[in-house]
């Protein structure tokens, strides 16, 4: 079943000279439970966007996106996020970070951190509960982010590149923990990427946006099994297939972002 369900989706924003400025146009895809999709396009086509249109940041202007069955009107319960910049706070310990979710929607302060100690287990961070987040890696803080996520166990899980700011090996790591912890929970994902690597070797399915104003351009089924070692399945014939397809589709649209914007700039 679709928990995530977007027709003809169309957000306008109120441009500067006065004319609306249109961001996505005519989305339309679904995200069943236990899904992972992959969206992909070129940089400021529209990707956050979608996301806001799902989380219920932004209404869309027409089209329907439907969260769980219903019509989104606001944010919908059980959706969790994780964003390129972490929203782990400094002046808290790694445990009192995690049990803040739990905390916020209404358990004890032993019970909140109960719970959030298991989080912090699992993400592998057990010997840095008491720590704060200036001690921590850049590796670590996306741990401390991704047990925020997951201690609230959402049903959906909308993420905007949130490994774009790690360097390429810790960035491996967390792609590798995001779906082993994924794996579990049966939640409902799309997640944003510039990167069609990462997008294969995490997602089921992958969307492909067109350049500005971005509405879907093709949809790819990632054949690959899980579960998955994501630095050992790029180097599958099969990983390698499925990113030729998928970029033979893909570069078109970075190829006419690009020169949109070298228009602009001269
Ligand atoms: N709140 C807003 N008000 C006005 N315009 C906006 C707003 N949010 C986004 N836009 C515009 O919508 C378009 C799409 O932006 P969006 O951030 O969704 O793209 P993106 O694909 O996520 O970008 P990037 O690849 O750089 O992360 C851009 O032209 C942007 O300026």
């Amino acid at each position: 079943m679709s928990v995530i369900s977007l027709r003809n989706a169309t957000k306008r924003f109120p441009g500067t000279g006065g004319e609306p400025h249109t961001a996505v146009r005519d989305l339309t895809f679904t995200v069943d439970a236990g899904e992972f999709v992959a969206v992909v396009g070129p940089t400021g086509c529209g990707k956050s966007t979608t996301l806001s249109l799902v989380s219920g940041l932004e209404p869309a202007s027409s089209g329907e996106v439907d969260v769980n069955g219903e019509p989104v009107r606001g944010i919908p319960d059980g959706v969790g996020y994780m964003f390129q910049s972490d929203a782990v706070l400094p002046w808290r310990s790694v445990l009192d970070n995690v049990a803040a979710g739990p905390r916020f929607r209404g358990l004890g302060k032993q019970q909140a951190r109960e719970k959030a100690m298991v989080w912090v287990e699992r993400v592998g961070l057990a010997a840095f509960a008491k720590y704060y987040p200036h001690q921590l890696s850049g590796g670590m803080r996306k741990r401390v982010a991704l047990a925020q996520t997951l201690v609230n166990e959402p049903k959906i899980m909308l993420m905007d590149e949130p490994f774009s700011a790690l360097d390429v090996q810790t960035r491996a790591l967390m792609q590798d923990e995001l779906l082993r912890l994924w794996a579990g929970t049966g939640a409902a994902v799309i997640f944003v990427t510039h990167d069609l690597e990462e997008a294969i070797a995490l997602a089921d399915r992958v969307v492909v946006m067109t350049s500005s104003p971005a509405t879907v351009k093709a949809i790819f089924d990632v054949p690959l099994p899980r579960p998955r070692d994501v630095e050992e399945i790029r180097l599958t014939p099969e990983f390698v297939a499925a990113y030729r397809e998928i970029w033979d589709t893909l570069r078109e649209e970075v190829a006419r972002a690009r020169a949109e914007a070298m228009g602009r700039a001269s």
